[in-house]
C-alpha cells in the first residue's frame, strides 16, 4: 500500500518543510491537488508551486490530480514543472485518449479521476493505457468532507474490470480517507490512499501514517 498525504492540507506557508516532514514521517508520495475555481468551486496551486518543491529538493513522486478544465496546457506544465503522475477528469477534456497520450509522451505515469456521480463505463475504450484509476470517495474540491460509502462497491466493480481485462491498473481512492475508513478501501482493492486531513490535522504525522497503515492488518 501506498500512502499519499494531500498537501491541500498542509500549512502553505512552510509548504516545503510539511513535504519533507510527512516523507521523514513514512509517506510514499506527495499528493497535489490542482483546483481552477471552474471545474471546482476551489483554487489552490499551479505548477510553479510544483517546481518550487522540486528546487527545494522533493524527491518523491510528485503525484498531480488536475481538477482543471481544459487539461491539456496543465499536462504540459506539470510534466516541466517535475510531476511524476497526472491524472485528470475526463468530463475536462474534449478528447480523453488524447489527454491521456499527451501524459505518457511527456514521461509521467497516467491516470483517470473519476466522480462520486461518474461511472466506471467511462473507462471502458482507454483503461488499458492507464497506470492507475484515481476513484474519488468525496466530490471534488475540498479537503476535509466524510468518506462516501457507496465508494466501497466502486472500488470492487473497478478491481474486477481490472483483472477480467488482466491489467495492473493500480487503484488509487481519494477522499474522507482515514483510518476509520481505510480498512474497507483497502479489502476492495485499492492501493494508493490519497489523505489530507487525516494526516495534517494530526500533530505526529508518524502516527497518523502508522495508524493508517496499521488501521488495514
Ligand atoms: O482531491 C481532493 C479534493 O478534491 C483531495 O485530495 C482530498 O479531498 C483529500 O483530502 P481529505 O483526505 O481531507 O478528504
Ligand atoms: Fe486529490
Amino acid at each position: 500500500m501506498q500512502i499519499a498525504p494531500s498537501i491541500l492540507s498542509a500549512d502553505f506557508a512552510r509548504l516545503g518543510a510539511e513535504v519533507d516532514a510527512v516523507l521523514d514521517a513514512g509517506a510514499d508520495i506527495v499528493h497535489f491537488d490542482v483546483m481552477d475555481n471552474h471545474y471546482v468551486p476551489n483554487l489552490t496551486f499551479g505548477p510553479m508551486i510544483c517546481s518550487a518543491l522540486r528546487d527545494y529538493g522533493v524527491q518523491a513522486d510528485i503525484d498531480v490530480h488536475l481538477m482543471v478544465e481544459p487539461v491539456d496546457a496543465m499536462i504540459e506544465a506539470f510534466a516541466k514543472a517535475g510531476a511524476s503522475m497526472i491524472s485528470f477528469h475526463p468530463d475536462a477534456t474534449p478528447h480523453m485518449h488524447r489527454s491521456i497520450s499527451l501524459v505518457k509522451d511527456l514521461g509521467c505515469k497516467v491516470g483517470i479521476a473519476l466522480n462520486p456521480g461518474t461511472p466506471l463505463h467511462e473507462l471502458e475504450e482507454v483503461i488499458q493505457y492507464l497506470d492507475y484509476v484515481l476513484l474519488m470517495t468525496v466530490n471534488p474540491g475540498f479537503g476535509g468532507q466524510q468518506f462516501i460509502p457507496q465508494s466501497t462497491d466502486k472500488i470492487k466493480r473497478l478491481k474486477q474490470m481490472i483483472e477480467t481485462r488482466k491489467l495492473s491498473t493500480l487503484i488509487e481512492v481519494d477522499g474522507g480517507i482515514n483510518a476509520e475508513t481505510i480498512k474497507q478501501t483497502y479489502d476492495a482493492g485499492a492501493d494508493i490512499f490519497v489523505a489530507g486531513s487525516a494526516i495534517f490535522n494530526a500533530k505526529d504525522y508518524k502516527h497518523s501514517i502508522d495508524s493508517l497503515r496499521q488501521a488495514v492488518k
